[in-house]
């Protein structure tokens, strides 16, 4: 064991003269906005703040133990609240992650978000981005006004998460109060709190802890790499709505839908995606209009199970807004019902 050591220690020392020091992985950090990169007049205002003032150099400026984890460079993708967020910049975002990670000198990016939308943007790049190397979002629900605002440490785990090896191969990531989720899975569930996102039937692929990413499993559904989506030469996403149902929702809005020539409804139906007579006449109307329908649950958690009663496509465990996102990119490839049914049970 002694012996080990010694070999060990003068192997690194060898190697550290002989070849100069050890390359820090590269990171490249693409800022969207969001409450990390936001600013309120005291520090302790926490809400009615504005999100997406503070510029992707100053994220990083204040957090210099950055440096010590990877060779950070930083990107302004956009400087906005997510509320605003757009399917042709997440379309552009997925583009420019695709162009990085295919040089050989980038190991990883990290993207900050406002927590707002992140789910959705997270989870295209998780069906578009066409590589194993690492993504990683993060983001904040404080401001960096804010006492104990925790976006610095948030990036500082983010970059620690996109930096470490074992991070390849796991899907796109979101590394938000020490822990790492799929961003297959994970959803913002609370308003105004610290723990505002939480990871729904797969739970968590791990933790940081102490600086040190600590992974416990992976996810089953097919992602990044071995997706088949390609949005690389894409210049447009198809248009999908989501409509909620409810008692007396009306079937006007699937009219507006019709008359707007949507390529795509998804239905955040009641419980198991069940849909009411009211929608039903308005969606039987959209499919024979040529639109697709994919029904999910407003519930926020579940399977929504294939149906013989109920028209339209299951969403499997995807819930409105990331069934939305996987409708939209599963468009460009297909409009036929039983080979879109598939890719909700394995996307
Ligand atoms: N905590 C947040 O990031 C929310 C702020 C803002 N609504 C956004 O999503 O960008």
């Amino acid at each position: 064991m002694k012996y080990k050591v010694i070999f060990m220690a003068t192997l690194f020392i060898v190697s550290t003269v002989c070849f100069g020091e050890t390359k820090l992985p590269h990171i490249v950090i693409l800022a969207t906005g969001g409450t990390i990169a936001g600013a309120a007049p005291s520090n302790t205002q926490t809400t009615d703040y504005k999100a997406g003032e503070l510029s992707v150099q100053a994220l990083i400026n204040a957090v210099p133990e950055l440096n010590s984890i990877a060779q950070i460079e930083g990107e302004q993708i956009a400087n906005i609240d997510s509320k605003n967020m757009t399917s042709d910049i997440i379309l552009a975002l997925s583009q420019r992650v695709n162009q990085l990670l295919a040089q050989d000198d980038i190991d990883g990016v990290v993207i900050t978000h406002g927590t707002d939308t992140l789910e959705e943007t997270a989870y295209f790049l998780n069906l578009t981005v066409k590589s194993d190397k690492p993504v990683v979002f993060t983001a904040a629900m404080r401001p960096a006004t804010a006492i104990s605002a925790d976006g610095p440490m948030n990036l500082l785990e983010a970059v620690t998460v996109a930096a470490d090896p074992q991070s390849q191969g796991r899907g796109v990531m979101v590394v938000i109060n020490d822990r790492i989720a799929s961003a297959r899975f994970i959803s913002k569930t609370n308003t105004t709190t610290l723990d505002a996102f939480r990871a729904t039937e797969q739970g968590y692929l791990g933790v940081v802890v102490g600086g040190t990413p600590k992974f416990a499993s992976k996810i089953d559904k097919i992602h990044t790499k071995n997706a088949i989506f390609d949005v690389r030469d894409i210049t447009r996403l198809p248009e999908v709505v989501i409509l909620y149902g409810y008692q007396d929702d009306p079937v006007y809005l699937y009219q507006a839908v019709i008359a707007n020539k949507a390529d795509g409804i998804v239905y955040a139906g009641s419980g198991d995606g069940s849909v009411s007579d009211r929608s039903l006449y308005g969606i039987n109307q959209a499919i024979d209009a040529g639109i697709v329908v994919v029904r999910s649950s407003r519930t926020g958690n579940g399977i929504v199970s294939d149906s013989l009663i109920d028209p339209g496509i299951a969403s499997d465990s995807l819930n409105p807004v990331k069934a939305r996102i996987l409708l939209m990119t599963a468009l460009i490839q297909t409009r036929d019902p039983a080979l879109l049914q598939q890719y909700f049970h394995t996307y």
